[in-house]
């Protein structure tokens, strides 16, 4: 949207609807917080496509984002879903780069799923605009319905 917002931690969800190229989307923003992410599940029926926003300034939690990834990426309802994995806050001094994050993560290991990754920072949306195409590259070439729910 063109400007930096106060954030504060999400509690359950937010959704919006976003029109990317004519295609409607609806985008669910699910708060990351342990004791959050049990509930996440609920979320995962029609849903075509995940982004996970990592901070990568965070070395120590790495580990525990595999694990949610890989357990989140074996759920049967996101048998089909694509990932973008955005490696945020590349504006910090010492964030790690996009190609540590895939390793740690390890991202080449994911088979049944398409992904990418990508380097960005929010505050200033580096990053953002590259991946837009990705999106949309991935769901032309995979013809799902309508409403597009992420
Ligand atoms: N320096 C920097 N700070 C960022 C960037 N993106 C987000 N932040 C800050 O990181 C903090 C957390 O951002 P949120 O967007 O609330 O994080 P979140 O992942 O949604 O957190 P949960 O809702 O708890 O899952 C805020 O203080 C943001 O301003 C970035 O690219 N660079
Ligand atoms: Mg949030």
């Amino acid at each position: 949207m063109n400007e930096v917002v106060t954030t504060s931690p999400t509690i359950g969800s937010n959704v919006e609807e976003v029109i990317l190229k004519n295609i409607h989307f609806i985008m669910w923003d699910l708060g990351g917080q342990q004791s959050l992410r049990a509930a996440w599940t609920t979320y995962y029926t029609n849903t075509e496509f995940v982004i996970l926003v990592i901070d990568s300034t965070d070395r120590e939690r790495l580990s525990v984002t595999r694990e949610e990834l890989n357990r989140m990426l074996g759920h049967e309802d996101l048998a089909k879903a694509g990932v973008l994995v955005f490696a945020n806050k590349q504006d910090v001094k010492g964030a790690m780069t996009a190609a540590e994050i895939s390793k740690e993560l390890d991202l080449t290991s994911i088979k049944k799923h398409q992904w990418h990754i990508q380097a960005c920072c929010a505050l200033s949306g580096e990053g953002y605009v590259e991946c837009l195409g990705y999106i949309l590259f991935f769901f032309h070439a995979n013809q799902s319905s309508a409403n597009r729910h992420l």
